[in-house]
């Protein structure tokens, strides 16, 4: 179950008539969330730090002690400017202030819209406006960016987007964050820029060979490597508040009851339902990145597939509801 499908070939299950679901939607937040995470961590370089105080090295402040990048005021870079993309974006536009330069095939909208109206509430709290501009080509967000964030689909297009030639041109400071899928970069181009590049730093979640690194990698101090954990969290739910009487205070206190919602649940329930839906003969869902209606617990699920990724070129009908 994923919302990522690079590893099915499409067009052969296209061509024998069977369906490839997907779950679109409910890792967005989650997956941004790690993105941002991994920006921070690599621009104010915490783990290398944090390794630094374990070891006992620590004696002392000084002025120039793992002197990392401000975000604030400098520029992010998104490549791919999807769902995960654009939440990433506005993370760190709205989060730390920041400039945003994006490359995509379609232009985003939305987020333009988002960048301008939120520019406009800091012109006119007398703060400096944030900008936006949509690149005309990839290199152009690799030269400007002082943070870039890669969210592309991995097809033909997107593999080895990443190389030698591209991170060459990339600022020597920059930092390059990947949590869409490994083969997105030319990971083996990127631990000898790393050698040679000690103040580039990266950030990544998924890996040219999963799971395993390409040599060197788990050497370089410069890069912040984590076992593709964006989909990984949870969120504590309260269901219930019982009063209980405290027997050393005599009076009646909440007792609160909680459980866990977590994101590969959410996952795991698009998947279900759209193994229903096929089953049932259901219509494809509308829209499949407001997937929503499917999780909301006061009402049964829409008679409906959440996401069939080639459901138009299987010719299946869709919903009209929403
Ligand atoms: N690390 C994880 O656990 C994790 C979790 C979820 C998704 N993902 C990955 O994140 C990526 C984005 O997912 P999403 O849900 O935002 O998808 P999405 O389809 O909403 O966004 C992808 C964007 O990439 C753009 N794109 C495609 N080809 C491009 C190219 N050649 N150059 C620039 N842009 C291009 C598309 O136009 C689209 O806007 C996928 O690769 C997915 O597999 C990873
Ligand atoms: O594509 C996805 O959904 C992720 O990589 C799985 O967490």
């Amino acid at each position: 179950m994923a919302v990522g499908y690079n590893n099915v070939d499409v067009n052969a299950a296209t061509k024998y008539g069977i369906s490839v679901g997907n779950t679109p939607g409910v890792l967005t937040e989650t997956t941004a969330e790690l993105a941002a995470s991994l920006s921070l961590v690599a621009a104010r370089r915490i783990v290398e730090a944090d390794q630094f105080m374990r070891a006992g090295l620590y004696d002392g402040w000084l002025p120039h002690l793992f002197v990392g990048n401000l975000l604030k005021g400098q520029t992010v870079g998104v490549i791919g400017a999807g769902r995960i993309g654009s939440a990433y974006a506005r993370m760190m536009i709205e989060g730390f202030k920041m400039n945003l330069i994006y490359y995509d095939l379609y232009q985003s909208t939305r987020l333009e819209k988002f960048v301008t109206a939120y520019g406009q509430f800091l012109k006119a709290n007398g703060e400096q406006p944030v900008t936006w501009k949509r690149a005309a080509t990839m290199e152009d967000v690799l030269r400007e960016a002082d943070v870039i964030s890669l969210h592309p689909v991995l097809d033909k297009t997107t593999y080895h987007l990443i190389n030698k030639e591209r991170l060459a041109i990339m600022k020597k400071e920059a930092i390059l964050v990947n949590a869409s899928r490994g083969p997105v970069i030319d990971e083996a181009a990127l631990v000898e820029h790393l050698k040679v590049n000690p103040m580039f730093r990266v950030g990544l979640d998924v890996f040219e060979d999963e799971p395993f690194m390409k040599p060197g990698l788990a050497d370089q101090k410069n890069a912040v490597v984590v076992p593709h954990i964006a989909s990984a969290s949870k969120v504590n739910k309260q269901i219930n508040t019982l009063q209980y009487k405290c027997t050393f205070l005599g009076q009646a206190l909440p007792y609160v009851f909680y459980y866990s919602q977590w994101t590969r649940e959410g996952m795991a329930t698009l998947a279900a339902l759209n193994v229903l839906g096929k089953i049932k003969g259901y219509p494809l869902w509308a829209d499949p990145n407001r997937v929503d209606p499917f999780f909301d617990e006061t009402t049964p699920p829409p008679a409906a597939c959440p996401s069939i990724v080639n459901g138009k070129q299987l010719g299946l009908s869709a919903s009209s509801k929403m």
